[in-house]
């Protein structure tokens, strides 16, 4: 009888599965290009407990050169941490461009917030401090916020993201692009569920059902791109 093992260690972030290829790529394409001010707010973020969770340097990349095509200057956020990615874009949009960035815990923003106002962009975010839903909601309650933003990046809790998803299509404008984090979940959407750490199954579900939407929904073009843990970039054609 066939005898599967259950995954007893934490599946390494980075759906390359190459150590050497991932840093061949993070040394020769992404660190040298990648602006001061992101190296700092990188190394404040690898001393927390959670470091892992920001985003990573070369899906970063594509996120700048995305924000760049759709000329963005209307953003919303959902999943800041201490900030990555939200420098990031504040770093891409225009200096009238504006950030509408939220997350439950400031306290992590403000690890990297010093960063932020040294880089001289703190100016374009309004960051809020709240479950994202409601935010989104509240956004939805404005006529004048429907269709007006040009780009939105969820990196949030995965069992909210189909959620974020049906507000953020009617926020979004045609043209514009919806990403979402971590659309392979560590690879576990590709794994038996026994093979699957407890701690990862609820969020490997709910990610299972946000592809199999996506993969659906008519509304947008996707590309299901496998850089760092799995990104999946929308563009809003209806
Ligand atoms: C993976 S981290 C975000 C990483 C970030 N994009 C970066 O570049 O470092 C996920 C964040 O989502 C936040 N979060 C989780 N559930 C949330 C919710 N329901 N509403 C708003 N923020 C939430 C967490 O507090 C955490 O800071
Ligand atoms: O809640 C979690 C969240 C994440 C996580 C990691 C990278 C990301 O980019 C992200 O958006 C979320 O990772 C976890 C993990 O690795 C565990 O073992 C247990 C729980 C979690």
């Amino acid at each position: 009888m066939e005898h599967t093992t259950k995954e007893e260690t934490h599946p390494t972030k980075g759906i390359l599965q190459s150590e050497e290829l991932y840093q061949y790529i993070l040394e020769t394409s992404v660190y040298p290009r990648e602006p001061e001010p992101l190296k700092e707010l990188r190394g404040v973020t690898s001393s927390h407990p959670w470091g892992f969770m920001g985003t990573a340097p070369d899906a970063g990349q594509l996120m700048a050169m995305l924000l760049k095509l759709v000329k963005a200057k209307k953003t919303i956020e959902v999943g800041v941490f201490t900030g990555y990615s939200l420098l990031l874009t504040a770093l891409s949009i225009p200096d009238d461009g504006k950030i509408t960035a939220i997350d439950v815990s400031r306290k992590s923003y403000e690890i990297g917030l010093p960063i932020i106002k040294k880089a001289g962009v703190e100016h374009k975010i309004d960051f809020i401090e709240s479950q994202a839903l409601p935010v989104l909601d509240k956004l939805l309650e404005d006529n004048e916020n429907e269709g007006s933003f040009d780009f939105a990046f969820v990196d949030a809790d995965k069992d909210g993201y189909v959620s974020y998803h049906e507000r953020l299509i009617k926020l979004v404008k045609i043209g514009g692009i919806i990403a979402y984090d971590n659309t392979l979940w560590f690879g576990t959407v590709a794994m038996p569920e026994k093979m699957v750490l407890e701690e990862l199954k609820p969020a490997r579900e709910s990610t299972i059902e946000l592809n199999k939407m996506l993969a659906v929904d008519s509304r947008v073009m996707i590309s299901h791109a496998s850089i760092g843990d799995g990104i999946t970039i929308c563009m809003r054609v209806h």
